[in-house]
């Protein structure tokens, strides 16, 4: 099976999993990304069946709205019930990195908000510890050097995302080599350094549920326990 058939089953896998879930007063945040673009082509088979969307992205926002799917402001609706969204790493207790498409702030707003946070993403993500994929750190511009600096303090090496802004007008840091077998530790400290407004680790909030998409079928795993 490509990437992109695992893509697309556990799209597929996370639609079967809310159909049943939703009313017509249903919001669901919806992430971004190539899974989360799958998932979006086939929300819009259901679209009568629900209410509308909150979106993590201006790109999402868009393409919902490409499929006529109401698209809210998230101060202008009462709850979520879901939050689907794919990553970049996952480890086994549901813990992730996430901003690979630069989304990670309003990604992480979104997930906070949603009762359930069910993440889609194939295999090659899921990884022992988190940290091959370079986490990525939302910044404000003119912190850049700051926050460089103590990246580095940190024991990791920040590279500057060249040409890249993101929807809230900031630039992204993505931090290579970091040790990050404490994820909520590492979350922490990056958060604390001033001038950063988040980076990509979902540690404190972690998703829900995975569906993960494996050769021999999608399989699902519970942060309960986890
Ligand atoms: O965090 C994200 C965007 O900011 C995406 O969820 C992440 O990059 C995964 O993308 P894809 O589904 O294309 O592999």
């Amino acid at each position: 099976m490509t990437q992109d058939e695992l893509k697309k089953a556990v799209a597929k896998a996370a639609i079967d999993y809310i159909a049943p879930r939703l009313d017509s007063d249903s919001v669901i945040g919806v992430g971004t990304g190539s899974t989360a673009n799958f998932f979006i082509d086939m929300l819009a088979e259901l679209k009568n069946e629900f209410d509308g969307a909150v979106a993590s992205s201006e790109a999402t926002a868009e393409r919902l709205k490409s499929h006529g799917i109401p698209v809210y402001d998230l101060n202008s609706v009462s709850g979520l019930e879901f939050y689907v969204d794919g990553a970049d790493e996952t480890n086994e207790r549901l813990e992730l990195i996430k901003g690979g498409g630069a989304a990670l702030t309003r990604e992480k707003i979104v997930a906070a908000v949603a009762k359930t946070f069910i993440c889609i993403a194939d295999d090659s993500k899921m990884i022992g510890i988190l940290g091959a994929f370079p986490l990525p750190v939302e910044v404000i511009p003119m912190a850049r050097s700051h926050v460089g600096r103590e990246i580095v303090r940190l024991g990791g090496d920040p590279v500057y995302r060249e040409g890249v802004v993101t929807d809230n007008g900031n630039i992204i840091i993505d931090v290579h080599n970091m040790d990050i077998s404490q994820p909520i530790r590492v979350e922490e400290q990056l958060n604390n350094i001033v001038g950063v407004v988040t980076n990509g680790l979902f540690a404190r909030r972690r998703a829900d549920l995975l569906l993960l998409g494996t050769k021999d079928g999608v399989k699902t795993i519970s942060s309960e326990g986890a």
